[in-house]
């Protein structure tokens, strides 16, 4: 279980209170106005922000003060961090090592990772002459690779046609089924919502409210959230 417990978020002047549980393996959409916080949540548990309050636990561990390399922690961005002078293998080894010095049995992980996206054939591609669905697929893999226990998405896949989207979300609900990772993700659509997470966390209004059913909060939404989404 990851449990933000009594917390307070420090943005610089911006401050966000959360004091909330969520089940290991589950998959939450964070949705709420533009500027309300969201991403602000996501950093938080990241380890990017300080807490002036509270604490933040994953299965009873208390990750507060860990730096964010130290927390059970993958983070996903829109832009995939790719880097344009490495392989799209490179690229998705340094979820494994930085310094890309890699063994064997992992050269062979690397290559399971980009099977798995459905990248095999593509390893020694940079990332220029990649599609935007094919580099948020080495994003995918990289993050695979770190085998991490929370993988948190910061709208990951805004930048992408509608149907890749959906392709990428289902793939990402794939592969956290398969690894019984904890997903949390950002999003601005409501959609995105309903297809991939059984519950929402709600921010809105200075606070990050524990999770709710995602159907339920949709089809009925309460007023900040009915505002947001018109
Ligand atoms: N360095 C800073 N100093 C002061 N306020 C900040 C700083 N960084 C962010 N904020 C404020 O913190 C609030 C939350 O920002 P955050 O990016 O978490 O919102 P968000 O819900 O993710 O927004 P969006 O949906 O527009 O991406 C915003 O009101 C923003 O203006």
């Amino acid at each position: 279980m990851l449990r933000l417990e009594s917390c307070e978020v420090a943005n610089g002047t911006f401050t966000l209170r959360a004091d909330l549980e969520i089940n290991k393996g589950a998959k939450l959409a964070i949705i709420g106005p533009s500027g309300a916080g969201k991403s602000t949540l996501i950093e938080a548990i990241a380890g990017f922000l300080p807490l002036p309050q509270g604490r933040i636990l994953w299965q009873g561990e208390d990750l507060t003060n860990l730096p964010p390399g130290q927390r059970p922690v993958a983070m996903l961005f829109q832009d995939g961090n790719l880097f344009p002078h490495l392989t799209v293998a490179q690229n998705a080894g340094l979820g494994l090592r930085a310094n890309l010095r890699l063994s064997s049995s992992e050269h062979a992980q690397v290559q399971n990772a980009l099977s798995r996206v459905g990248l095999a054939d593509l390893a020694a591609r940079k990332p220029a002459a990649l599609s935007g669905g094919q580099q948020s697929r080495v994003a995918l893999a990289r993050v695979l690779l770190q085998r991490r226990d929370i993988l948190l998405l910061d709208e990951p896949f805004a930048a992408l046609g509608p149907a890749l989207k959906d392709e990428m979300l289902d793939l990402v609900a794939e592969i956290a089924d398969e690894t019984g990772a904890t997903v949390l993700m950002v999003s601005h659509d409501p959609k995105d919502a309903r297809r991939i997470a059984e519950q929402v966390v709600l921010v809105a209004e200075g606070e990050a409210q524990p999770p709710q059913a995602t159907a339920a909060l949709l089809d009925n939404p309460p007023p900040a959230l009915k505002t947001y989404l018109g």
